[in-house]
């Protein structure tokens, strides 16, 4: 057996890269100290891996920003709007590729960002890429094949990783209507060959196309793509041995295409689909020579692989096709893991739970042990994954009990929307298209470097929070001059949306360095459930309660969702996810509840995961949406019919949720909406969407200001498709990755664009 992995963690274990193009954005670093921190992680990580063992090592798992987005540049798909940017003086290829993420706002140019979107049910972001009706391709950035020659210049024969072009083109957008993406794959596929020609005059042996739309439903045009693609490919490249890999799902009903697939290798998420050993080795379709790789360790979440389990299905493997034909891989790549779990020290885990855990240093010593594994490497293992199952810290009687006595209509508030509606109109009193913002504000490095001087003990408890009192002051003072209508006191507190909570509830841990990229530059820290969850005290109320003192305006409760709480966090797996959301719903109910005794009158609940925790199999959706909506329904329905709950979503698309979206009843939604155009709106609109809505209008990703009339124009499409009564004037998302100045000229042009909108709606038609 050998082993293999199909992509490492690129950010670095202190976060160097994040650091390096954060400094290279702001000017503090130059092109070529950005370029050595690429270089020296990508070093880095093929040392760690080869120390570990590991067969066949990837390449072009590296990325500045997305592997996607590079990916683009490879195949030259770049939106013709950045092409000036190619020829202001100055620029680079990078300097190309960071516009495309980020927009571009100088040299007298301002160019929107491209789309950003969830990568399948993870929460890693990718680019998307823009694809036109006559969109030719030519190879553009050679970065794939320079990895290569860079590693092998190191000694190191790697296998390339290339998202598979089939993949590549649904993970796309039509940017203009009547055609159909796939069909751009004759156009495509040219680029792809030209690339594994160059790649085959540097030797290479193994490539890696990592096809996971083979989890997801295709249509019989989308699996015909599949076969003409490997088809031409193996026939312009008979020798090259290809690793086709799947993950996040079965294979399902494309099992017979993939397996027909002239490729070399089939990889398998066995972690989300055990099952599909068998289905592969009962379904004769495997042909003689064809090997398997067996992701056995789980690359999405940081429990230890149980070495049991896992031999079973090798032992299964082995005897079906023998062990020749068979690699043993973490099941996708280690990029949604955080990296090294020895970085944490025993203040923060102790001993007892960090046995229990595997970052993707220690899943690539799994993968080593599993292929090879002798019965000292078994004991040890079934001892950790014992300690585990058996420990106290992991079960709550009376967490267990009130989840076994909920009554039937816990989920329900006590009067329909329409009567809620006229009741909070009252009671709220605001204007038509009222303002508001999603939550955070500017989480500035002198915010965060109380916090960490706070966290290592420098600055007392009481400083840091008259430093955060003062802050929070401004942000109502600031808010309430320029009109806001809705204010928030701008989670100045709280490190993240999830961490922060999960801080303060049992049954979570939390990690010093466990960060995993979320997009760019952006990094998050899941904190870990590991056992049954309740809230020993408030959490937010003390905060919330000290900004509405400052104010005689509306200032809006802050709380993630039970669903996006759990998306968020690595979670345990010795019960169904749908348990262990209940239990979260009931603390964040509680929560809401304790909100509303204390003044608040408007609460918002985000629940940006809803979309992004959907199984990738539309048959799997339903039994997921019922449990999903009825655990935010659960944590919302406590209040009385006065009190407004707001959620908050962001990078979703809703056509196909819409209904379920409308059933989580929440008085007041806000999305994300300012990229599409107000695109996204249209699902709300053709569905009579009868709740309020707030259609973001200003793109919060991107560091340029939008203008009052662009903001206008936005609101303008969506008061077309919202009845005006229903509509709020909103961000896409929160604050905290802005700077103040931008997002105080961008809120100034927003709330004038609502007043211009109210000014327009008063005057007589005609
Ligand atoms: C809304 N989004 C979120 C998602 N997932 C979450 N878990 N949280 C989210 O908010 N998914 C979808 C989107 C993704 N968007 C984002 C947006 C922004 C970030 C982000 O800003 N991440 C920060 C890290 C946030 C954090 O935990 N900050 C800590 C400080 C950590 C730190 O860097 N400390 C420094 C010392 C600081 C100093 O001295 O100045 C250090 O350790 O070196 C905190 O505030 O305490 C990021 O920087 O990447 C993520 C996802
Ligand atoms: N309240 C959060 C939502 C992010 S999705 C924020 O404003 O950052
Ligand atoms: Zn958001």
């Amino acid at each position: 057996m050998q082993t293999h992995n199909l992509g490492y963690p690129r950010i670095g274990g202190n976060r160097e890269l994040k650091k390096a193009c954060e400094g290279y954005w702001s000017g503090k670093i130059s092109l070529h100290e950005l370029q050595s921190a690429g270089e020296s992680v990508r070093r880095n990580n093929w040392e760690v891996q080869k120390e570990a063992g590991i067969d066949l090592i990837p390449s072009n798992d590296f990325s500045f920003y997305d592997q996607v987005l590079d990916l683009s540049m490879t195949v030259g798909a770049i939106p013709e709007r950045y092409h000036e940017v190619i020829l202001k003086k100055g620029n680079n290829e990078l300097d190309l590729y960071f516009a495309m993420a980020r927009g571009y706002q100088k040299d007298g140019l301002d160019i929107t960002a491209m789309e950003m979107t969830k990568w399948f049910d993870t929460n890693y972001h990718y680019i998307v890429p823009e694809f036109k009706k006559d969109q030719q391709f030519k190879l553009f950035s050679t970065k794939v094949i320079q990895e290569y020659i860079e590693a092998k210049n190191q000694g190191l024969i790697t296998k390339p990783v290339l998202i598979g072009p089939v993949s590549f083109l649904l993970l796309g957008k039509e940017k203009e209507t009547g055609f159909d993406r796939i069909d751009l794959i004759k156009n495509i596929l040219p680029v792809y060959l030209e690339v594994l020609k160059k790649l085959e005059d540097n030797h290479v042996e193994w490539v890696q196309f990592d096809e996971p739309f083979l989890a997801m439903d295709l249509n019989d045009k989308e699996k015909d793509a599949l076969v003409y693609t490997y088809g031409e490919i193996r026939k312009a490249f008979p020798d090259l041995k290809i690793l086709l890999a799947n993950y996040f799902d079965c294979f399902g009903a494309n099992l017979k295409t993939a397996l027909s697939l002239p490729v070399d290798t089939f990889h398998l998420d066995l972690v989300r689909c055990p099952s599909q050993l068998d289905d592969i080795l009962e379904s004769g379709l495997l042909k003689k020579r064809k090997s398997l790789s067996l992701g056995l360790v789980d690359g999405r979440n940081i429990w230890k692989n149980d070495y049991l389990k896992s031999q079973k299905l090798i032992e299964k493997a082995i005897n079906a096709i023998g062990s020749d034909r068979i690699f043993i891989a973490p099941s996708c790549s280690l990029l949604h893991a955080p990296i090294d779990l020895e970085l944490e020290d025993e203040k923060g885990l102790s001993a007892e739970v960090k046995d229990w855990l595997a970052f993707a240093k220690q899943k690539l010593q799994e993968v080593k042990e599993l292929g090879t594994l002798t019965e000292e490497k078994l004991a040890k293992n079934q001892a950790s994954i014992q300690s585990r199952n058996k420990s106290k810290l992991i079960h709550k009687n009376e967490v267990k009990e009130r989840i076994a006595g909920l009554p039937e209509s816990i989920d329900q508030r006590k009067s329909p929307f329409s009567i809620r509606q006229q009741k909070q109109k009252m009671a709220l009193n605001l204007p038509l298209f009222p303002t508001t913002t999603i939550g955070s504000f500017p989480q500035t490095t002198e915010v965060r470097s109380w916090r960490a001087k706070f966290k290592k003990g420098v600055l007392s408890k009481s400083q840091y929070n008259k430093n955060l009192e003062s802050e929070t002051i401004k942000a109502i003072q600031w808010q309430e001059a320029i009109g806001l209508d809705v204010l928030v006191h701008g989670e100045f507190e709280r490190n993240d949306m999830v961490e922060y909570f999960g801080e303060q509830l049992d049954g979570f841990l939390f990690t010093k360095n466990g960060w995993v990229q979320s997009y760019g530059s952006r990094c998050v820290k899941p904190p870990i459930i590991y056992g049954d969850v309740s809230r020993p005290s408030k959490m937010t109320v003390d905060w919330t309660s000290f900004a509405q003192s400052q104010t005689e305006k509306l200032v809006k409760g802050m709380l993630t969702g039970p669903v996006t709480i759990l998306q968020w966090s690595f979670v345990r797996d010795d019960q169904p996810r749908k348990d262990t959301c209940n239990q979260i719903a009931l603390a964040i109910r509680d929560e809401v509840i304790d909100l509303e005794k204390a003044g608040i009158k408007i609460i918002q609940i985000d629940e940006p995961a809803i979309r992004e925790g959907l199984p990738l199999r539309k048959s799997d959706w339903q039994s997921y949406l019922d449990w999903a909506v009825k655990a935010f329904r659960i944590s919302a329905s406590g209040v009385q019919d006065e009190t407004q709950i707001h959620t908050h979503m962001c990078y979703s698309e809703f056509n196909d949720i819409i209904e379920n979206i409308a059933a989580m009843d929440a008085d007041v939604i806000t999305i994300e909406c300012s990229r599409s155009q107000m695109e996204l709106l249209d699902a709300f609109g053709e569905f009579n969407y009868p709740n309020e809505i707030g259609p973001g209008v200003y793109d919060i990703h991107s560091p340029r200001v939008p203008a009052r009339n662009e903001m206008y124009a936005l609101l303008e499409k969506a008061v077309q498709v919202i009845p005006e009564s229903q509509l709020w004037v909103n961000p896409d998302c929160g604050l905290k990755t802005r700077g103040w100045e931008e997002t105080k000229s961008a809120l100034i042009e927003m709330v004038s664009a609502a007043k211009l909108l109210r000014e327009s709606i008063s005057e007589p038609i005609g």
